[in-house]
């Protein structure tokens, strides 16, 4: 368990941590996530005490970080995976670490094993691609057999092998129980790991709350539906008192029903349906919407509802999409910043 409460840190008249109070529990993946800027690296710094808070404290276990003895063994993290000693081989780098945990030596061969480095362990790190290098970093996370782990951005430089390995560890050492805590700008990625978030927005915590709960109140859901018979339909609808949307190619849109409802009027009206489905936006369109105002840099002239993630620098442009994505997340509805909500613990 890591428990935050009442976190701060300023640089200069910069706050890039405000006030976080939330804890990330054992036994699920917490996805932590924000816009660039947010405070997330800052956060993930004082929970390993390389920064010290300007005011505000970090438990992990309900120790400050600087009270447990040998750390790797309670935290293991991947910040940088850059940080290793280039001139040492993977497994020297691995074996300093040990070392100065009293963590026996077999245990570096066990992980070289765990993230697949073995066939290059007595290569100095220096020449690892950034795929190998997150593997190293991750190995060294893993050195200690924490119960908690952190990795900020795990999957950068990772093929979808990789991340697909990346995504499977995670979700299995959270099934034995530990606390794992990961930030990812890849939300297709988040969406497929995380069972809980916790989302940041300029230093603030904006939600603390289950990814089912995220989306739903972050997004628009509707049903979608598409007819020979469209304005029968639309009529028939209208009639019934809802509000269609035209959405075009023939297809209409429904707020706040269901497709059972629908189904069955349209089924009591004999008009055919060629299409009745249940849409729901994706965790990016959530995100988007939840964060739209707490983006400290946006792109000149970009839509960020349009879904064009693009639009903040250095975050990379979602690869895959999850059914029922794509459509329909306006400006106008959903809860903005500062109106955070914290359910579903
Ligand atoms: N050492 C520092 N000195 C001054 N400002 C800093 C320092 N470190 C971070 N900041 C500022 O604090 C804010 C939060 O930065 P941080 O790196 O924690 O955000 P982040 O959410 O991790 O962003 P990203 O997603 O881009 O990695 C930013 O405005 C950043 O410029």
């Amino acid at each position: 368990m890591i428990e935050l409460a009442g976190l701060t840190k300023r640089f200069g008249a910069k706050t890039a941590v405000d006030n976080l109070t939330f804890s990330v529990r054992p036994g699920v993946v917490t996805g932590f996530l924000g816009p660039n800027g947010a405070g997330k690296s800052t956060t993930m710094r004082m929970m390993l005490d390389l920064d010290n808070p300007t005011s505000g404290t970090v438990r992990i276990d309900g120790k400050h970080y600087r009270d447990l003895k040998e750390p790797l063994k309670y935290i293991g993290a991947l910040l940088d995976a850059k940080a290793m000693h280039g001139g040492r081989s993977a497994y020297n780098n691995l074996l300093c670490l040990a070392q100065s945990n009293r963590i026996p030596e077999r245990r570096v061969g066990e992980v070289l094993d765990l993230v697949g480095l073995t066939a290059v362990a007595r290569k100095k790190s220096k020449g690892f691609s950034l795929g190998m290098g997150q593997r190293l970093g991750i190995a060294s996370a893993l050195l200690g057999d924490p119960e908690i782990l952190m990795f900020d951005e795990p999957v950068n430089g990772l093929d979808p092998e990789g991340i697909h390995w990346i995504r499977n560890l995670m979700k299995a050492l959270a099934a034995e129980g530990r606390t794992i805590f990961v930030s990812s700008h890849l939300m297709s990625e988040m969406a497929l790991t995380a069972d809980h978030l916790i989302v940041i927005g300029q230093g603030r915590l904006l939600a603390d709350t289950s990814m089912a709960e995220f989306i739903q109140q972050n997004s628009r859901s509707y049903v979608r539906l598409r007819s020979p018979q469209q304005e029968r339909l639309r009529d028939m609808l209208h009639g019934e008192g809802f509000v269609v949307v035209e959405a075009g190619g023939g297809v209409l849109e429904v707020d706040g029903t269901t497709t059972e409802r629908l189904g069955e009027l349209a089924a009591a009206h004999r008009i055919t349906l060629h299409e009745l489905s249940s849409q729901r936006a994706s965790l990016e369109e959530a995100f988007m919407q939840m964060t739209a105002a707490a983006v400290e840099y946006h792109a000149q002239g970009t839509d960020i509802h349009s879904g064009a993630v693009a639009a903040w620098p250095g975050t990379e442009p979602d690869a895959g999409s999850e059914p029922g994505s794509g459509t329909g997340t306006g400006p106008e509805s959903g809860p903005r910043w500062g109106d955070s909500f914290k359910g579903g613990a």
